[in-house]
């Protein structure tokens, strides 16, 4: 059965300074850079053949410490690129208007299509976000992979397996350098196709990082 390990990026600067990246970028944080090697240190016994990552600059850090460790190469996809948050990215959460904070509500409110002016819907994620997985399912035969990506994007891709609805991703709290885990299953009597075995497990880290909303 494939099994598909999925990691946040390690903590950055604008993740501490509470401020929205989405597809703009902050370097990993000395505590990031921690965290990625508590990862690489958990993983480098799983067999990880294959390191895939969001091409933007705190998840190919966070892949190459990760990477480094497992003995693999990385590939980049931007397929698994966070949400474009359009014109709020760079901008610090306290600081929003309550129009703007509407804007950022409607994704998380069920409403599919919506969207911050300039970015993109949740739906337009939540399907790059299967297609960068499903790409998985053509790897060879053993292949174990490791996809590094960001929290809207993991979190919207492990509430849709669920069978939840993107927008269900602020309700799973996946923290910088977390690790996840789907399993691809054939099975005619359980539910075929993709299942969650882990979300979210902080285990490895010695102190688990705090989320944009706890600082
Ligand atoms: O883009 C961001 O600000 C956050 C939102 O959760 O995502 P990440 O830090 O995981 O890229």
């Amino acid at each position: 059965m494939l099994q598909v390990y999925l990691v946040r990026h390690g903590e950055t600067q604008w993740n501490a300074e509470r401020r929205i990246q989405g597809q703009s970028d902050s370097p990993l944080t000395a505590t990031g850079e921690r965290q990625a090697m508590l990862v690489g240190a958990r993983v480098r016994t799983l067999g990880i053949t294959h390191v895939i990552s969001s091409d933007l600059g705190r998840t190919r850090r966070t892949a190459e410490i990760i990477a480094d460790a497992c003995g693999c190469d990385i590939t980049f996809d931007a397929r698994l690129r966070e949400l474009d948050m359009g014109v709020l990215e760079k901008r610090h959460i306290d600081s929003l208007t309550p129009e703007e904070e509407g804007w950022r509500r409607r994704l998380v409110d069920g409403t599919a299509d919506g969207r911050i002016p300039g970015g993109e819907s949740m739906r337009e994620l939540g399907e790059r976000v299967h297609a960068a997985l499903a790409s998985c399912l053509a790897l060879p035969a053993g292949s174990r992979p490791l996809l590094v990506s960001h929290g809207i994007a993991l979190g919207c891709l492990v509430s849709t397996i669920l069978g939840l609805p993107a927008w269900a991703e602020r309700r799973l709290r996946l923290r910088n350098c977390s690790v996840s885990r789907v399993d691809y299953q054939e099975s005619l009597w359980l539910a075929p196709g993709w299942v969650v075995e882990t979300a979210g497990d902080v285990s490895h880290l010695d102190v688990p990082a705090l989320d944009e909303l706890q600082r």
